[in-house]
């Protein structure tokens, strides 16, 4: 069987290692317009912040390590075109050489694109998005420019807070801008994200939360502020971090689409069509908190329905476990976790839930070193399932989050939280701890 990838990122890669280590039978061909493949966007923040000495590390493969496993892998490669009909995909070479490829199965790992704001001056120069680690590279240049002095983000969502971090770190003047009221809004509550708001303010970076940007005012072509419904801010460098949506340019027309934006899949990541499948950031998923599809873009998904449709495409039958959204930052230190759904998620998918919470220390009073940690867990009213939990602390406490990722795809109850079988030493954390005293506080 022939099978083409279009794509050749996280979810790309790991749909096209599973075949050439599982299949080694079938003929692959992957296709990716890009120079590079394997870049981790995440570590862009840490090389722009000077966190990391370089973005070297930042890829984890490469083109020949596929030519060596035996695909045949073609870089600056744009696909311009798919017909499903005759089951042939037409490329175009950087050099502007044409190619044509049939298949068998097909795989669609095409990925997300920055949401563009339109706002009046959006095409002056020193405005920057933050997907591409060529666009890590401009950004870098652009910091690095001793006369640039101010840096306005657009967008306090993920990339947002870790680059308002780095451009401070890089010694900037920097100002955020979000329309929610808190940073962080979509992963966390707001007794959360206004612990990240204040820890962005202590370090400097100044918070403009529910405030619209209206216009990119420029100079000479340049872009030299930022005009909100609150002010007029200077800027030498702005970065817009809005979100993603989901790359679906050579599909769309043909194959079914998760409210008008990703590609929609079965749990096997297999679209409407039944010789192709959609992997990463362009497929829908499923989620086990709300039972339903839903979309959400982050690398640990991509990697995880690259596997799923490449066992299901060769014949393996496997179910996706489905997707809790956990997540995870660390901004000047301070750890915020999530995973499932905030309040204000469940209030809109309509599911009726309460939350308990717990503040503490993570050791006993005794123990020379101590930090705080606070966790809230939201449940289900009427079946009492967890459905979300939410962790901060200077401390790290990211595997926990693991946990209760588990616990909201295995519908496990908060009262059977609350009789968990947690070890105890004070080296790692309390008798009576948090989760225990949080799940305890949950009234029937
Ligand atoms: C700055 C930043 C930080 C991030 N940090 C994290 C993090 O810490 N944790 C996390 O889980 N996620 C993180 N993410 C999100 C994560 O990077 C994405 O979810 C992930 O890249 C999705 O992988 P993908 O392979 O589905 O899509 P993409 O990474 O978007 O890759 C799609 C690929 O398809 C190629 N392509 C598209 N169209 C064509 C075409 N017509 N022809 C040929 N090739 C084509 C593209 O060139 C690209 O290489 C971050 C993203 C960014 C930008
Ligand atoms: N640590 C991690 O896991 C990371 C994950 N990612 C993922 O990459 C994807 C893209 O990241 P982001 O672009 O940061 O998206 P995001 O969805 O995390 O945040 C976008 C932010 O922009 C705001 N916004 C939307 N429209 C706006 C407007 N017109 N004006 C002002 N603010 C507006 C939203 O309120 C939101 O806070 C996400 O799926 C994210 O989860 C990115 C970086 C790190």
């Amino acid at each position: 069987m022939k099978i083409l990838i279009i794509g050749t990122n996280h979810a790309g890669i790991a749909a096209a290692n599973t075949l050439l280590e599982n299949y080694p039978e079938h003929e692959i061909v992957m296709l990716e317009r890009n120079s590079n493949l394997s870049y981790l966007g995440c570590g862009t923040a840490l090389w722009v912040g000077r966190q990391i000495d370089d973005y070297k590390g930042l890829f984890y493969t490469n083109e020949e390590a596929f030519a060596k496993k035996g695909a045949r892998i073609y870089t600056e490669t744009e696909v311009t075109e798919i017909d499903f009909k005759s089951k042939k995909v037409y490329a175009q070479k950087k050099d502007g050489e044409k190619i044509e490829e049939s298949y068998d199965k097909l795989i669609l790992a095409t990925g997300s694109l920055p949401i563009s704001p339109k706002f009046p001056g959006y095409d002056l120069e020193g405005l920057h998005f933050l997907k591409l680690f060529q666009e890590g590279q401009i950004v870098d240049k652009a910091l690095s420019d001793e006369s640039a002095k101010n840096v306005c983000v657009i967008g306090a969502g993920y990339i947002g807070v870790e680059i308002a971090e780095a451009a401070k770190r890089r010694g900037k003047n920097v100002r955020i801008f979000d329309a929610e009221a808190t940073s962080l809004a979509s992963y966390y509550d707001p007794e959360f994200a206004k612990m990240m708001d204040r820890n962005l303010e202590d370090h400097g970076i100044k918070t403009h939360f529910g405030e619209l940007v209206q216009e990119y005012i420029g100079e000479n072509g340049k872009v030299k502020a930022v005009k909100t419904d609150n002010g007029t801010y200077d800027a030498d460098v702005v970065i817009n971090s809005i979100g993603f949506r989901a790359n679906t340019d050579l599909g769309k027309d043909h194959l079914e689409l998760f409210n008008g934006g990703a590609y929609l899949v079965d749990r096997h990541f297999k679209t409407s069509d039944e010789d192709v499948y959609a992997i990463g950031d362009c497929a829908s998923n499923y989620s086990n908190a709300i039972k339903d599809t839903t979309y959400i873009a982050l690398a640990s998904n991509a990697v995880r329905s690259g596997i799923v449709a490449a066992h299901n495409l060769a014949g393996t039958e496997l179910e996706g476990a489905g997707v809790q959204g956990s997540n995870g930052i660390n901004i000047f230190n301070l750890k915020l976790v999530s995973t499932g759904l905030t309040l204000k998620a469940a209030e809109k998918a309509g599911i009726e839930v309460d939350y308990v919470e717990h503040e503490d220390t993570q050791f006993p009073g005794f123990m020379p070193e101590n930090y705080q940690v606070k966790l809230r867990i939201v449940f289900e009213k009427s079946s009492r399932r967890i459905v979300g939990a939410q962790l901060a602390s200077d401390y790290d406490v990211s595997l926990l989050i693991h946990m209760f990722s588990l616990a909201i795809q295995e519908e496990v109850t908060i009262d059977k939280l609350a009789l968990l079988d947690t070890f105890f030493l004070p080296h790692f954390n309390q008798p009576y701890n948090y989760i225990t005293v949080a799940a305890l506080k949950a009234k029937k």
